[in-house]
């Protein structure tokens, strides 16, 4: 395991207890305004000290409340990305880059990451000519040089515009699937973690509440109070067949195929595609004569029925996972209960291009 991590504190009436372990690839960390994020974030770069537990990166107790172990921010070998970015305004890209590579023992590769970034072109900007978005990316470049075992980022997108945000998050996809190091990712925001992660913690009162791949927890009916109804769905993985003259492209998941417009990526590539729960029908026999081409096969793996109307229910289409909100009275007519067969529909212009990632 990259990162583990088990600390208490207390900050005023609020007292953060939280236990994670992550790997490389992007770990989100999900919660609402106050829920204890930040101060996980901080216990990481070592801005906070936590009054009691540990933080180990790569088997290294940079926390060890019980060996009185505290490695201060700088020599934690942890990249952090802040909201506003804090580019150095009278020093260009360049400039913040290299200052970026003050402390590395081994600075990371300036052309790749550049690249990566798409920073070639801005090298002698100044920050204050740069977009939010462009910002951004040469903070998480700056972060990448200093050679970190860890980088962490916290809310990097919240500052930006929805085009902005749109623009960046291919960059953060491309930092994902090439980087080697554990990612950590604040947000709040469903949608971005949907997009981005490959593992899931959400926070809510400074606890852990769930923690599981980001296909299982956002799938998983007990996740909704936590991320909200009309945020809750599932991820789906697919495979581009073609792209159709329409605009249409069809897709291949594990349990069949799907009709989707909005989809860029070549054909033969892997996609991935965030599926709200609100999108989708169920019928307990296959439909006819419907508009929908997406009509998956699907088996019922559990059912929440909550105090109100409504019902979640998560489905399993071949390896993948979908999560159904539909009425708790049209549950209990179709008789759903795990193990039940049916089939869910797709409604394609129900999935905006932004749901649609790599
Ligand atoms: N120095 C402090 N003294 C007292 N309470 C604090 C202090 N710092 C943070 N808190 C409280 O701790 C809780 C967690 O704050 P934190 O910033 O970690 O949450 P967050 O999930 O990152 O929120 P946001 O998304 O709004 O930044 C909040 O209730 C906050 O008011």
């Amino acid at each position: 395991m990259s990162l583990s991590v088990n600390i208490t504190h207390r900050l005023g009436d609020f007292l953060l207890d939280v236990a994670f372990d992550a790997s490389p690839g992007v770990t989100a960390l999900l919660g609402p305004s106050g829920s204890g994020k930040t101060s996980v974030a901080n216990s990481i770069s070592g801005l906070l000290r936590p009054f009691y537990g540990h933080v180990h990166l790569r088997e290294r107790a940079l926390l060890d409340t019980a060996k009185d172990i505290f490695v201060p921010p700088h020599k934690r070998r942890v990249g952090y990305v802040f909201q506003d970015g804090r580019l150095f305004p009278h020093l260009t890209v360049e400039g913040n880059l290299r200052f970026g590579m003050r402390f590395a023992k081994e600075a990371g590769n300036p052309a790749e990451v550049i690249d990566l970034l798409g920073l070639g072109t801005l090298l002698h900007r100044r920050p204050g000519t740069l977009s939010g978005g462009e910002k951004q990316r040469v903070a998480m470049a700056r972060a990448l040089m200093s050679d970190p075992q860890i980088l962490v980022m916290d809310e990097p997108l919240a500052a930006l515009d929805e085009p902005r945000k749109e623009e960046i998050l291919p960059y953060l996809e491309g930092l994902r699937d090439q980087s080697d190091i554990p990612i950590l990712y604040v947000s709040h925001s469903v949608a971005e973690v949907a997009r981005l992660a490959d593992d899931l913690v959400i926070l809510q009162g400074g606890k852990v509440v769930c923690h599981g791949s980001a296909e299982e927890v956002l799938s998983d009916p007990a996740a909704i109070p936590f991320v909200g109804v009309r945020e809750a769905g599932s991820i789906l993985r697919a495979k581009v067949l073609e792209h159709g003259p329409d605009g249409l492209s069809r897709l291949a998941i594990s349990g069949g195929e799907l009709v989707l417009p909005g989809v860029t990526a070549d054909e033969g590539s892997n996609i991935r595609i965030r599926v709200l729960s609100q999108d989708i029908l169920l019928s307990s026999r296959r439909p006819e004569g419907l508009s929908s081409r997406n009509i998956l096969a699907v088996t019922v793996e559990a059912l929440r029925i909550g105090d109100g109307p409504g019902a979640a229910v998560s489905l399993r289409a071949g390896e993948d996972r979908l999560l159904a909100r539909i009425t708790a009275q049209a549950a209990r007519e179709m008789g759903l209960e795990p193990g039940t067969r049916c089939f869910a529909i797709l409604k394609a212009t129900a999935v905006p291009k932004g749901s649609i990632g790599r």
